[in-house]
């Protein structure tokens, strides 16, 4: 069994990647890192340590690699997989689309093997919008045999991944933690379930308390401590300010997610408490740098602080908190990050308001708005 993933960065090799191999898959990466691609063609191996106490490494092996830039290589690639997966940014899935799309017209021309594809990114509908970005490609005919020969199940995946320093390029060091979900009625009829994956017939629960949890807490830590000058969030979470601002955040997002979903209010507060120990792990090294990125996306309306204050609203709770992270993200001034450089830019010309409100879809004039600009405002006089 061939499975072809997209994106050998740190959640492809050190979470997705390690989970096909263990389930049997030999595993083709395509990546555009020359770099990572080479060393896993020449070694075909990888080690995966889990950040705990007594860490000892797993040997990811059955590995190679192809070039993401090369279309043929990716068209064939795609064409003869039992299985594709991504992770490479939500905003990525638009650049890998044209390769998907070619290999999947020659899988067609082959005879139309089935074939699910599932995008491991953050966001809510990232295989629905993988799917929609492959199928504008194809002419209606080929659409429609697409579609009817692939399934593109959504899908939610937690593991806390920093960014990588080791000599050896191909190491990669996670949490011992992880969770991957899979909708299991986006699938095609008698499809295998893989070892290690948690199927379910509703996703939206799931990946809106994962997003409205893990990422919201996490994100929230990320801006307050790099307001307050803190590199990691290890070190923020020690700031008992933070740690308390995040799991105010949490409160707020934990009530929504009750209320809206019917989750059991112990067990959610059990699950904060879990993933706030998460944040914590003194095994890891997570650069605030790395949490916060791309506040763009982060602000969006989709996304993991305005949709769930956006939800919370709707059910009458407070989202004060949630508008307190908002601002956080707007003082999140960090010249490595393009879109921190944009957002900060779009601040001077449109000021704190105009800004959110272009990120976030909002008006100007919106409640969530005028409390993140109050907040904002209040920071910048501390
Ligand atoms: N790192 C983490 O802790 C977690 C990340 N995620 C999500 O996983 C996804 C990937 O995140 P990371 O692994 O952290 O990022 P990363 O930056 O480590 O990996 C992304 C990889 O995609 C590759 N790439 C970029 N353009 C490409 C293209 N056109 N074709 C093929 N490969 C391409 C990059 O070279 C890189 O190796 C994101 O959507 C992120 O939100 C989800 C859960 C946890
Ligand atoms: O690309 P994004 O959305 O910033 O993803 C990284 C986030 O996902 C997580 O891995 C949690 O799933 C956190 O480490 C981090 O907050």
């Amino acid at each position: 069994m061939k499975a072809v993933h997209f994106g050998a960065g740190n959640i492809g090799r050190g979470f997705i990647g390690l989970l096909l191999s263990q389930g049997g898959y030999e595993v083709i990466f395509s990546d555009v890192n020359e770099r990572i691609v080479e060393e896993l063609k020449q070694r075909g191996e990888y080690t995966v340590t889990l950040a705990e106490e007594g860490a000892s490494g797993i040997q990811v092996t059955g590995v190679t690699a192809i070039d993401g830039r090369d279309p043929a290589a990716v068209a064939e690639a795609v064409a003869s997989a039992d299985l594709i997966t991504t992770a490479v940014g939500v905003n990525i899935l638009k650049h890998i689309a044209p390769g998907i799309a070619a290999g999947l017209k020659l899988r067609l021309q082959r005879g139309g093997e089935p074939l699910h594809l599932i995008a491991c990114e953050n966001a809510i509908g990232a295989s629905a919008k993988l799917k929609e970005q492959v199928l504008a490609l194809l002419q209606p005919e080929e659409a429609a045999a697409v579609s009817a020969m692939a399934a593109f199940p959504d899908s939610a995946v937690d593991r806390i991944v920093p960014l990588q320093h080791h000599e050896d390029p191909l190491a990669v060091t996670v949490e011992p933690f992880y969770e991957w979900v899979i909708n299991r009625s986006q699938m095609l009829p008698g499809a295998e379930e893989l070892p290690g994956v948690h199927y379910v017939d509703d996703l939206i629960p799931f990946i809106e308390r994962k997003l409205f949890t893990v990422n919201t807490g996490h994100c929230s830590a990320a801006y307050a401590g790099y307001s307050k000058g803190y590199a990691t969030i290890q070190e923020s979470m020690k700031d008992e300010d933070i740690a308390a601002f995040v799991q105010s955040v949490l409160k707020e997002s934990g009530d929504m997610l009750i209320e809206a979903y019917g989750f059991h209010r112990a067990e959610h507060e059990a699950y904060i408490l879990k993933i706030i120990d998460r944040f914590r792990n003194p095994y890891l090294t997570d650069e605030v740098v790395r949490v916060g990125r791309s506040p763009l996306r982060k602000l969006s309306h989709e996304d993991r602080l305005v949709r769930p204050a956006l939800r919370a609203l709707e059910l009458g709770l407070p989202a004060q908190r949630l508008a307190e992270a908002m601002a956080l993200a707007l003082r999140f001034d960090e010249s490595s990050d393009p879109e921190a450089t944009q957002l900060q830019e779009s601040i001077r010309e449109l000021g704190p308001a105009g800004a959110l409100a272009a990120a976030s879809g909002l008006p100007e004039e919106h409640p969530l708005v005028a409390a993140a600009v109050s907040r904002y405002d209040e920071l910048a006089k501390l």
